[in-house]
């Protein structure tokens, strides 16, 4: 059965009300739309551990640095509600700008330390935008529960920081990343690659992968580095804007997987910016 698709605060709220009555404990899915396996695999995991399940659709203005790059975002609404109406998720809340940012609006919620590099460099501004956003909507839905994917790592760091920071009375929960069968990641903006660069993309998480079994046999880490960085040239990206092992709790840059370790990397294919991290198995 499809689920109501809610677009204003108010019907979201007569919906939840009796919900939080009943004690239900209200697991989100904050999304951008555009909804592939991976947002699938993560309504499931709330599904699991939630009586009541929410997906949120909303692109958001503040997260990006163009209006181009808003207006250019992938919306495929209909399939959507399509995609969800197998999942048996309880509102798919989808609202209009003006009920998260109405007129007047002033706040902005911000995370320091974890957003001061990778994406908090490359994306200046990016952080505070989903940190605001996030905040509005776990708080808007009543969420106990909140579902977000290791394929944005560091976002999950920086919203697991802003949840304790400020005492939030919600669960987060990090999904593993879903891969295409080739590797690469799932993302929405795969949308936007051409046939062509669709079959160069999983040249990154390749890359990826040797460099961290390279740093793991005891090669240096920027020789490591160095030679990822030619390879994904090589093979059609133009920019690599970082391609390093960091670590899994506070980020800091590794030169050996000393502690729970991380490779991260955000490179541009045909002027599409791909994101992906993996594990570093020591
Ligand atoms: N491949 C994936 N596996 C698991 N979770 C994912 C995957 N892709 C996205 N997610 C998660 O889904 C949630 C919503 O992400 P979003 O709507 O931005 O999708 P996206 O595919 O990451 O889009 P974009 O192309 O903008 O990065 C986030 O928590 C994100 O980490
Ligand atoms: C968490 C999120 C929905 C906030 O807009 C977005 O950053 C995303 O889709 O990962
Ligand atoms: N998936 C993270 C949202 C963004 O790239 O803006």
């Amino acid at each position: 059965m499809s689920a109501p698709i809610v677009r204003n605060l108010a019907d979201l709220r007569a919906a939840i009300l009796p919900w939080r009555d009943a004690g239900a404990r209200i697991g989100v899915v904050p999304t951008m739309g555009a909804l592939h396996d991976g947002h699938l695999s993560l309504a499931r995991a709330a599904k699991r551990v939630c009586d009541r399940v929410i997906v949120t659709i909303f692109v958001n203005p503040r997260q990006f640095s163009t209006p181009e790059d808003v207006a250019r975002y992938p919306r495929t609404e209909q399939a959507d509600a399509a995609r969800l109406a197998r999942h048996g998720v309880d509102a798919i809340y989808v609202p209009d700008v003006d009920q998260i940012y109405p007129d007047g609006f002033a706040t902005t919620v911000t995370v320091s330390g974890l957003t001061e590099v990778m994406d908090g460099i490359h994306r200046p501004g990016h952080f505070a935008g989903v940190t605001t956003v996030v905040a509005k909507l776990l708080a808007q839905t009543s969420a106990t529960d909140a579902f977000f994917g290791e394929k944005d790592f560091q976002q999950l760091q920086v919203v697991r920081r802003m949840v304790r920071d400020l005492d939030m009375p919600v669960t987060i929960h990090g999904c593993p990343t879903i891969r295409e069968i080739d590797g690469l990641a799932m993302s929405s903006r795969n949308l936007l690659l051409s046939d062509r660069a669709r079959t160069i993309a999983p040249a990154l998480v390749e890359q990826m992968e040797q460099m961290a079994a390279a740093i793991v046999s005891g090669r240096p880490a920027e020789e490591a580095q160095r030679a990822a960085i030619a390879a994904l040239k090589q093979a059609g990206f133009t920019d690599v804007d970082y391609i390093e092992m960091r670590a899994n709790d506070d980020l800091s840059l590794l030169t050996t997987p000393s502690r729970p370790a991380r490779l991260f990397a955000a490179a541009w294919l045909a002027g599409v910016r791909l994101i992906d991290n993996i594990a570093v198995e020591r």
